[in-house]
């Protein structure tokens, strides 16, 4: 008899479709175990309200920890730096688009004064650091929902992977470079999460998970671990691969986004690169700007 694989995400669209782009390259049978979380049910209160890291996937990650599950599908961005102590990410999908977008108006194209969505402290403060003269409003929900607020808002900011998954055209917007909007750790990537002492599970899931992502991946999280920072912070990474060598380029933003620290350094070892990047930043004003808020 050959395993079923039970697979936990969250119920939303995009995970679900991110979900299935797993299970569709898992060379073996499958069943889909959805679960609420409590980000989702709570949509009134704001992700810096709600506070914690990873509210998103604590729930889908308790499956995964009581045996309702065998692996648990995620956003790599919604992942805390630290896992529990019994899991892993046994594998990443190949990356998807890792930029922002703005849905709804271009950035120059913004009336003076304009009202932007966004849940995101990093969103807020680049997008105030090209435009101090827009207001940032919080915006909750899925993505679907957000888009429609275009009308009773000027435009909402974005992933553009969540456009391309859900099959929406960016009619009326932008697509902002790294280099000019730096993306959240581990934006357009997909991750697997395992038991440690499923081995088994942990194989099937290597034999299906991309390297060159697994590399960026590394670097980007041990930034974040280095940082000891959550989604609610204005910080971003991203990280590119260069031959065998990894490149990280890091920021940290104040919430208005009129300070900033960044970092850029290459290394064969991503994991210390992430490490000393994050040093780099936390030492050069970086610690100040997070304590802050
Ligand atoms: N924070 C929610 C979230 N988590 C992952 C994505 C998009 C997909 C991705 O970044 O991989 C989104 C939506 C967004 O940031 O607009």
């Amino acid at each position: 008899m050959t395993k079923i694989v039970r697979i936990a995400t969250r119920h939303s669209e995009l995970a679900l479709y991110q979900a299935r782009e797993v299970a569709s390259r898992l060379k073996c049978d499958f069943e889909i175990v959805e679960i609420t979380s409590s980000g989702d049910r709570d949509l009134i209160s704001s992700l810096s309200q709600i506070g914690g890291t990873g509210i998103f996937v604590k729930e889908v990650q308790n499956a995964l920890l009581e045996g309702r599950a065998d692996i648990a599908v995620h956003s790599a961005k919604d992942l805390p730096g630290v896992l529990p102590e019994a899991t892993t990410i046994a594998g990443y999908l190949p990356r998807g688009d890792i930029r922002d977008a703005i849905f709804g108006s271009r950035i120059s194209d913004l009336r003076e004064g304009a009202i932007v969505a966004t849940g995101s402290a990093r969103r807020r403060a680049l997008l105030l650091s090209k435009r101090p003269d827009v207001k940032v409003v919080d915006l909750r929900g899925n993505i679907r929902s957000r888009l429609s607020k275009v009308g009773e808002v000027d435009a909402i900011l974005v992933a553009n992977a969540a456009l391309v998954r859900l099959g929406i055209d960016l009619e009326l917007g932008e697509i902002f470079e790294p280099e000019e909007f730096c993306p959240q750790i581990g934006q357009g990537a997909i991750a697997i999460e395992a038991r440690l002492d499923d081995l088994s599970t942990l194989q099937l899931v290597r034999e299906v998970s991309d390297s060159d992502t697994f590399l960026q991946l590394t670097a980007e999280r041990s930034l974040l671990a280095t940082l000891g920072a959550g989604c609610t912070l204005a910080v971003g990474a991203y990280s590119s691969l260069i031959g065998p060598r990894v490149s990280l380029f890091g920021m940290i933003s104040s919430s208005d986004g009129d300070e900033f620290v960044t970092v850029k350094m290459e290394s064969e070892d991503p994991g210390l690169l992430g490490q000393r990047a994050g040093a780099f930043l936390l030492e050069n004003g970086g610690s100040r700007l997070l304590s802050n808020g």
